[in-house]
């Protein structure tokens, strides 16, 4: 029951995208049955040509060709029989190239359209995920399913789903008039088919997880190989270029043995194929041999049976490998679906889209993710709009955690508390509208393969260059930028390789700079930044951003000492709360922090 649910769905899913292009397709089927129509032709001229040529049986000649040619002119001329017969055969060959082009151009054009509108649901169905489905999914993965199944979907559609039609047309046509000729050797001819079909469904069922098993092979080879290139740094700092080639080389080997393994597999069926063909041929051979010896044939109609045998071979046999090579397809459509059937992102009914510069409450907040203990334990504190929230706290205390639940990258479920802003439970606020109201900067800033001017304009398009020259001076990179030969046309590489990592995170916080949103998020985004370039950009965001809320995490006491209010986290709760004169007074882990940061700083000024 749960099977044939899984199945209709696919069958479903395969329709959706082929619903649009159905008209090509069926197009390109129209002239691969015309392409069926002309072979099947040739045959019979033949069949006609010998058999009025040799004289023995005119009574088996179509009458329609009797009409054409008299059984005189046929007896007496032969030469002007072969001659048309002849100028048939080239005729029934120039229609066949003329539709042969054309059911490859619209089968062509039929797939193209087909992959065409499955990438863009990925693709689109991708960008509207939730966060957590991404951090549980690897990136290779999710790209050999974008490329590689997408790929053997579209070969199951263009080249096996069409080609079994095809084949099916020719093989009922073929069939109707082996059958017209004689019933009791077509009869002997059909009866190996079921063998060959049974032979193939009991392939189909034991092959489907073997290509499964590499599919996801190749699934991990890529996230080895995606992992490896973009941590090339770490990879060559700690020098695990041997380790790597190993770890490549186990999932390389684990690769190639499964498909050595399916080769094995799949070179039986082919040899066990060839046996039951050559078997069905030879004996349709000898039983038409018998069958002409002994008049119930003519030399004509044997000449064309044989022909009609041996062009059918083959098709039922592509069957066999076609329905084989389908279970594949089910697998990969099984993997694409796996993405398309996760559930999007969505907001509860009635979202609205509140002014976001108010005071942001966090009211008893408890959370863990999906997999793992408790990350937050009742914390509650009130950011004031228009004021400077600092974070401090070891790691792994949950300050990103906090972060997320904010722009709801997480969403906080019922009975774990609530946070607001100006009052409003964030779960009622318009999710992209919060994002683009909450600008942030992260630990790891992500550059695109572009210009610095294009990353730091990519959130606004209609960023002017000065808008974006003056975040670039808020974020001290101006001058740095200026530097560069190219200046803010200077490309940086993926991931911006060809900045250094106080360059990237003053090129991320530009980014968000140049958004102008009402709150803006820190998350310990100017650790890579000396301590005097710190203070310069915190003190050009006072100036120029008065007004915004900001929340600061960061690990450096000096970054955070100025702000309005400051929070001590410790494994996912609130341990301290206050100004910094406050927190100093309170002689706890901030003023510990404090004097050993200060401490190691006066150490280091004195060497
Ligand atoms: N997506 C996730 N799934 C499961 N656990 C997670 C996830 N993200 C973070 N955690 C866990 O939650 C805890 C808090 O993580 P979080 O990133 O919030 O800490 P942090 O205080 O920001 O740390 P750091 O200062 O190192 O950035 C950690 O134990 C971490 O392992």
């Amino acid at each position: 029951m749960e099977q044939n649910k899984k199945k209709a769905g696919k069958a479903a899913m395969i329709f959706r995208f082929l619903k649009p292009c159905l008209p090509l397709m069926l197009t390109g089927l129209f002239f691969s049955a015309m392409i069926t129509v002309c072979q099947a032709f040739i045959p019979q001229v033949i069949r006609i040509s010998v058999d009025g040529v040799l004289g023995s049986d005119l009574s088996k000649i179509p009458e329609w060709v009797k009409a054409f040619l008299s059984e005189e002119t046929i007896r007496e001329n032969p030469g002007k029989m072969l001659t048309i017969a002849a100028l048939a055969v080239i005729l029934l060959a120039a229609i066949n190239i003329a539709a042969n082009y054309y059911s490859k151009v619209f089968a062509a054009k039929g797939s193209e359209s087909f992959v065409k509108g499955m990438r863009d649901q990925l693709y689109d169905h991708i960008q509207k995920l939730p966060y957590s489905w991404h951090v549980k999914n690897q990136t290779g993965d999710i790209i050999q399913r974008c490329t590689s199944d997408v790929d053997v979907v579209r070969n199951f559609v263009t080249n096996q789903l069409m080609e079994v039609f095809r084949i099916i047309f020719l093989i009922v046509f073929y069939m109707v008039i082996m059958f017209s000729m004689n019933v009791k050797i077509s009869l002997i001819a059909v009866s190996f088919f079921p063998i060959v079909i049974l032979y193939s469904g009991y392939f189909f069922s034991k092959i489907a997880q073997h290509f499964q098993e590499a599919d996801e092979a190749e699934g991990i080879l890529s996230s080895v190989v995606q992992e490896n290139l973009t941590g090339v740094r770490v990879v060559r700092a700690f020098g695990r270029e041997s380790f790597e080639r190993k770890r490549f080389d186990e999932k390389n080997e684990r690769f190639a043995g499964l498909w050595i393994y399916l080769g094995k597999f799949l070179s039986l069926y082919w040899s066990i194929g060839d046996l039951i063909t050559g078997i069905q041929i030879l004996t349709v051979i000898c039983m038409g041999v018998l069958f002409t010896v002994d008049g119930n044939l003519t030399v004509g109609e044997f000449i064309a049976f044989v022909s009609y045998n041996s062009s059918m071979a083959w098709p039922v046999r592509s069957l066999g490998r076609i329905i084989s090579e389908m279970s594949k397809a089910g697998v990969s459509i099984d993997r694409i679906a796996y993405i398309l059937d996760e559930k999007e992102e969505d907001d509860r009914p009635g979202v609205t889209k509140p002014a976001i510069n108010k005071d942001i409450v966090f009211d008893n907040v408890n959370f863990k993710y999906e997999e793992g203990a408790a990350v937050l334990k009742n914390v509650s504190f009130t950011v004031p709009a228009g004021k400077t929230f600092a974070i401090l706290g070891n790691t792994g205390s949950g300050k990103s955690t906090l972060v997320h639940l904010l722009n709801r990258l997480y969403d906080l479920p019922d009975g774990c508390g609530k946070i607001t802003i100006g009052g409003v439970d964030i779960r009622d606020i318009d999710r992209q509208y919060l994002r683009s109201q909450i600008g942030m900067v992260l630990q790891e800033p992500f550059l695109y393969s572009g210009s610095i001017k294009e990353n730091v304009g990519i959130t606004r398009e209609s960023s002017a260059f000065d808008d974006i020259r003056e975040a670039c001076e808020i974020a001290c990179v101006d001058s740095a930028i200026d530097s560069f030969t190219d200046g803010y046309e200077t490309i940086v590489g993926e991931r911006g390789v060809t900045l250094s990592g106080g360059q990237k995170q003053r090129v991320a916080i530009a980014r968000m700079l140049v958004e102008h949103t009402p709150v803006m998020i820190f998350d310990d985004s100017l650790s890579a930044v000396d301590a005097q370039t710190d203070a310069m950009i915190r003190e050009a965001l006072k100036k120029r951003m008065a007004g915004t809320t900001v929340i600061l995490i960061a690990h450096r006491i000096t970054t955070l000492m100025q702000a309005d209010c400051i929070m001590v986290l410790e494994d996912g709760a609130v341990a301290e709360m206050g100004s910094h004169e406050q927190l100093m007074e309170h002689h706890g882990i901030y003023r510990r922090i404090y004097d050993i940061q200060m401490n190691t700083q006066l150490d280091a000024d004195s060497v």
